[in-house]
């Protein structure tokens, strides 16, 4: 599903390749964490895949196409099959939580009739139905994560790429954030997370690859974070940054399994304080609300009360081992989180068409391409400095971003319109 044979990623004006020498294969359905030090290579390995970035050397092959043959055009067709979750979520703070998950299914020109049902249940299946009026700053960061990831899955992505998606979030609602992408990975999605909070490795026990100076040092099934004594420490200290002890970890989890109430009001209003009062958030002055993060899944009061013994009797004074709460045999059980569209695609024959048009790949013109795909600019990453030679992509839209526009197409105003099918 995605291979690396010998990839080596070097950045103009930097003396070391960020990734150097990088072969590994990641199999249809599994779930991967990427794990290293900040500046190890986790963010570049993602950009690989979605072919943001293109390697010094060595080939990458996802869904059976080696990205170097994918030309730049074709690019957006190609990210169709990738949903994309960041640390910072990246909504559009002008448009509804319906629009901006609406917006993934407009940009490749899904009829309306389609985007009326998909999108509303595609929140429900995150866990924030009734919320598709709601603006982005009225809703937690919990709960805004769970709109990028309702944007990212709504079009039904074979793989779902996720860079730090807790890394803003308090350990309760990362719990609940990581519940929510395991249920994806459990309906057959392949996930790859990088990620710096060593609790949920080690509390999912899912495949590891560790990174070190752009190399692979570790590659274990159901592993931790680290291996007792490996010295991941570049890590440990931010690790540490979002811990609390585990007193109060235990008093999230018990009122995650007490405060039934809080799912039944998805409309709760903010507090006097200011705060939104069901969105799980552990707060500054110790106060603990539920906003069903952790339990969107209809977990057990029983898996719940477990969950709280694990948090009380953790030897170590911090959440890390406490906080996500996620089983492995619960999953394992869980009923898939959606089904394929055909199973409840009941868009007409006629929208069917026009989606098909609009997504049917899209044949260069003579000469289009230039000489060789690889001939395109080095892009730049999202939320860096681009480089000299990737300076194009710091003007990279929304839509581009997610992969769902040409870096060729359209330009002004195009986050902000209700664009159609890329032409
Ligand atoms: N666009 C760029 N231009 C130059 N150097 C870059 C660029 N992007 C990344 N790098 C460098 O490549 C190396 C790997 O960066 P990368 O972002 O992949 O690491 P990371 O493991 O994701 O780090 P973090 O955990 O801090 O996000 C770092 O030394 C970084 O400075």
């Amino acid at each position: 599903m995605i291979r690396f044979d010998s990839v080596t990623k070097s950045y103009p004006g930097q003396t070391r390749p960020a990734l150097d020498g990088v072969t590994v294969e990641i199999l249809r359905g599994e779930f991967v964490f990427l794990v290293g030090a900040s500046g190890s290579g986790k963010s570049s390995f993602l950009r690989l895949i979605l072919k943001e970035e293109k390697p010094s050397a060595g080939r990458i092959h996802v869904l059976g196409q080696e990205l170097r043959t994918i030309s730049t055009r074709k690019i957006p067709y190609f990210r169709r099959s990738l949903g994309v979750v960041f640390q910072d979520f990246r909504l559009l703070p002008n448009k509804t939580v319906f629009d901006n998950v609406a917006f993934a299914l407009r940009v490749i020109g899904k009829s309306r009739g389609y985007i009326q049902s998909a999108v509303p249940e595609t929140l429900k299946l995150v866990g924030l139905d009734g919320k598709g009026k709601r603006m982005p700053h009225e809703l937690s960061g919990g709960e805004q994560q769970r709109v990028a990831i309702a944007r990212a899955i709504v079009n039904k992505p074979q793989i779902l790429l996720a860079d730090e998606p807790t890394g803003n979030l308090d350990p309760v609602t990362s719990a609940g954030i990581m519940t929510l992408l395991e249920r994806i990975n459990a309906s057959g999605t392949t996930v790859v997370m990088a990620t710096h909070e060593a609790g949920i490795v080690d509390q999912m026990q899912r495949r590891v690859i560790e990174l070190s100076a752009g190399e692979v040092v570790r590659d274990e099934r159901s592993a931790g974070y680290a291996v007792a004594g490996d010295g991941l420490g570049g890590d440990a200290e931010s690790v540490d940054e979002g811990a609390v002890p585990a007193d109060r970890a235990a008093a999230a989890l018990a009122a995650i399994g007490t405060d039934a109430a809080a799912d039944e009001q998805p409309d709760a209003e903010p507090d006097a304080d200011g705060e939104t009062g069901a969105d799980g958030d552990v707060r500054a002055d110790g106060d603990v609300r539920a906003d069903g993060d952790a339990r969107a899944d209809g977990d057990s009061r029983a898996e719940e009360a477990s969950a709280v013994a694990a948090a009380e009797s953790a030897p170590e004074a911090t959440v890390q081992s406490a906080a996500p709460k996620v089983s492995a045999d619960v999953m394992r059980d869980a009923p898939p989180l959606y089904t394929e569209p055909e199973e409840r695609d009941d868009v007409t024959d006629e929208a069917a068409e026009i989606t098909a048009a609009a997504t049917m790949p899209i044949e260069p013109l003579p000469g289009a391409e230039a000489g060789e795909p690889d001939a395109e600019p080095d892009a730049g990453p999202p939320g860096r400095p681009a480089s000299p030679a990737g300076a194009k992509s710091a003007h990279l839209t929304l839509a581009e971003r997610l992969g769902l526009r040409s870096p060729a197409g359209p330009r002004a105003g195009d986050d902000e319109q209700e664009v159609g099918p890329v032409k």
